[in-house]
Parts: C-alpha cells; structure tokens; sequence
C-alpha cells in the first residue's frame, strides 16, 4: 500500500521552508513533490534575533510560531494542489519548527532544546495530522537531540557491507558515517557564518556558488585562529547551533585581523567549513570512499571544490547523483520521522545522540 507523509523543515540557515510530499510503498521511499517558500525579511530578521535573549521573548516567540506555520501551511497547500492530492491523501505531516536554542546538556544535566512551533494550529489550518518536537525525548533521554538524520540517511543512501559518509551542509554542517556501527555529529559551521558575512558585505543573502568567496584568498592565521574553537575538538555525541556559530563569536575570532579585505574573510570562512568537515572525516570516516553531500551547500561550487581538495582519497558527490536533490534531503528525512512515530518505531540513533536508548520521537496532534 502507498502512504503518502509531508515533510517539512526549516534550518539554521533561516533561509524559509522546505517541504516535499513523499510516498512510501513497501519500505522504498520516492519524493513525488518538493515546494519551498523563503521568509519574509522581516520573518527572517525576527527568528534570528530570537536566536539571542531579549526583550518579551515569550510572546514573541508565540507570535513568531504562528508566523511560522502560515508559511508551513502555504507550502503543504503548493504540495497538495502540484500533486493533485487533498488533505484527506495524507497519513501525516512532520514539522521540524525553527529551532532558536539548542543547550541539550545545560548545566552538566538534562538541558534543552527549542524549536518555535505551532503544531495544534498546523493541523487545524491544513486537517492533516502533524507530528512535532521531535528532539525533545532524544535530550530527556540524556541524548544531544541531534542530528536525527542519520538514521534516514541509512534508510536511502546505506548499502550493506559498505562505509558511506553523508553530509549535511545547512547553516550547520552534520555528518552520518554508515557503516557497521553509526556514527553522526555536527561538524561545526556550515553556511551560517558565511551566509553572514556576505549578507553584511555584499547585501546578498548568501555566496551563490561560492564566487565571492572564490575570488578571494584563504588566510592562514585566520583560519588556524578560527580551527581552534574547542568544539571542533570535541568527540562525538556532540551538536552545536547559533548557540555558539554566530556573528559574536565571529567577531571575537576576528579581532586582530581587522584589516583582512572581506573577500579573504569570505574565503577563510569557506575553508573552515570544508576544513572542519574534512578533520571529522580523518578522525571517524576513514573506512568511507564516498562522501555524499546534500543540504544547500552542496550548492556551493568553491565549498564542494575545496571539500574534495581537503579529501583527496574520497569522491565527494552531491545528493542528486544518488536519487535525492540537496534541498530534499532533510525535508524528506522528517516525513520519514512522522511516519516512525506514527508507527510507533524509533527515529534516533542512541549510538549517535548518546541517548540511553532508542526512542519513539515526537508529539501527534491529530487531524
Ligand atoms: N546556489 C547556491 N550557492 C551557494 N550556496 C547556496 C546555494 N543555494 C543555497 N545555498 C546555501 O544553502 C543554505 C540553505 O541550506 P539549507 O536549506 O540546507 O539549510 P537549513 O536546512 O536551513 O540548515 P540546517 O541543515 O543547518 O538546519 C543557504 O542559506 C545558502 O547558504
Ligand atoms: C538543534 C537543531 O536544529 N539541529 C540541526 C542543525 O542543522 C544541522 C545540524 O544542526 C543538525 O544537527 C540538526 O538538523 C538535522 C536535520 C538533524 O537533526 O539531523
């Protein structure tokens, strides 16, 4: 029998929202429709300052939220009328939320993790059952909440008996090492520091192709400056976020270098995502000879260009050459979670979160 589930995801990068409806018929999984919808500036702006405390944050967050799900509903309703599908079609919709804290092991403890959402208001807006707030067990748990992917990414790209590496290059860079065992973490930086700077140098919202960034020159004391944040040492279970890659810790990093030209700046902040992700596959993916790669980095000629210069002995390939294009990827990984949860399976991976155990993930809020 096929189902039918929606998917959808909004990142780090806050760049807007992602969804695909995606059929499952006997365990395979096929993308039949992929819709996005960007933020609003003013969105956009908003979310990213409640990344960071301030003022009368709980009601902003709640109005923020709502915001939110008009854009999931927009983009659940571009899904239905492309597809020819009615809301009745559609076992469920898995929503990832924004995330605007992520602090799973605060104070030595159980911490948290935040994602903005308004899952009771999705289900009325589109009569779809929603599945929501699917990090939280993983950190009660005693897990990082994070990555989930990993398990999706063994789903549609594993192959028995053979190490692959699948990377996601979103604001945040995270890496699944399949194999016998599965390893995941977050890399560190992925294209937030760079969406950044480009936007406050250039005005544009990201480095299209990594041209600006190509044009400029890497800076090595820069660069070993910024290699040394201790995340970027830190073994596995480990996550990270805007919590700590953000404009501050930049500009701390920066000072003592402010007469660097930005295009160098530009192109450091390149080389430290390729470099970081690199350093992580030297220490945990060796047994891997590909590297497949998806999220909107894999987008990035210069990064995509610099990754396989840093990995010389590994064939670096984007997503779309093994059946899924980038942009998909995560967004089809949280249909595939609604689905676990609705069936009452795991969607973690306590090898990779560091979770006590394996959990069913996410909150159901009927249709
Ligand atoms: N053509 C392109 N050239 C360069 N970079 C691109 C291109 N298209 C997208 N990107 C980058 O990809 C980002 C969006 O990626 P994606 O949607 O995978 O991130 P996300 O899902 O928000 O993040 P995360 O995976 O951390 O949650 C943009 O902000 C931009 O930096
Ligand atoms: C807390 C949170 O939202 N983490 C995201 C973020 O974006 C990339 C990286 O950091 C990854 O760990 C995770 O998203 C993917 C979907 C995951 O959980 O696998």
């Amino acid at each position: 029998m096929r189902e039918l589930t929606i998917g959808l995801m909004s990142g780090t990068s806050l760049d807007g929202v992602d969804g695909v409806l995606v059929a499952f018929s006997d365990g395979a999984l096929q993308v039949l429709q992929h819709a996005t919808q960007a933020f609003s500036l003013e969105a956009k702006a908003e979310l990213l300052a409640l990344n960071s405390p301030g003022g009368n944050e709980l009601h902003r967050a709640a109005l923020a939220a709502n915001a939110l799900v008009g854009v999931y509903a927009d983009v659940v309703q571009q899904l239905l009328e492309r597809s020819g599908c009615s809301a009745a079609d559609i076992q469920a919709i898995g929503a990832h939320g924004q995330t605007v804290r992520h602090r799973p092991q605060e104070f030595d403890g159980t911490g948290y993790t935040l994602q903005l959402n308004n899952p009771a208001l999705l289900a009325e807006r589109t009569d779809i059952t929603v599945v929501a707030d699917f990090r939280s067990r993983d950190v009660a748990a005693g897990g990082q909440g994070a990555p989930l992917v990993p398990a999706f990414h063994r789903q549609v790209f594993g192959r028995a008996g053979e190490a692959i590496a699948v990377l996601n290059i979103g604001g945040i860079s995270n890496l699944s090492l399949l194999g016998e065992q599965i390893l995941g973490f977050d890399c560190g930086p992925g294209n937030a520091l760079m969406d950044y700077w480009c936007q406050q140098h250039t005005g544009q919202a990201y480095d299209a192709d990594g041209a600006w960034a190509a044009s400029g020159t890497v800076q090595p004391a820069l660069l070993a400056a910024l290699l040394a944040e201790p995340y970027l040492g830190k073994a596995p279970p480990k996550s990270t976020g805007r919590d700590l890659f953000n404009p501050a810790w930049l500009a701390a990093k920066l000072q003592g270098f402010a007469a660097l030209a930005p295009i160098d700046v530009q192109a450091t902040l390149t080389e430290l995502t390729a470099s970081a992700i690199a350093t992580c596959m030297d220490s945990y993916g060796k047994n891997s000879k590909l590297l497949i790669v998806c999220g909107g980095g894999a987008l990035n000629g210069y990064l995509m260009q610099r990754l396989q210069a840093a990995l010389p002995a590994v064939q670096v390939q984007s997503s779309a050459a093994h059946g899924l294009p980038p942009l998909q990827v995560e967004a089809a990984a949280f249909a595939w979670l609604a689905r676990q949860a609705l069936l009452l399976q795991p969607g973690n991976l306590a090898s990779v979160t560091g979770a006590r155990g394996n959990r069913v993930l996410g909150a159901i809020y009927p249709a």
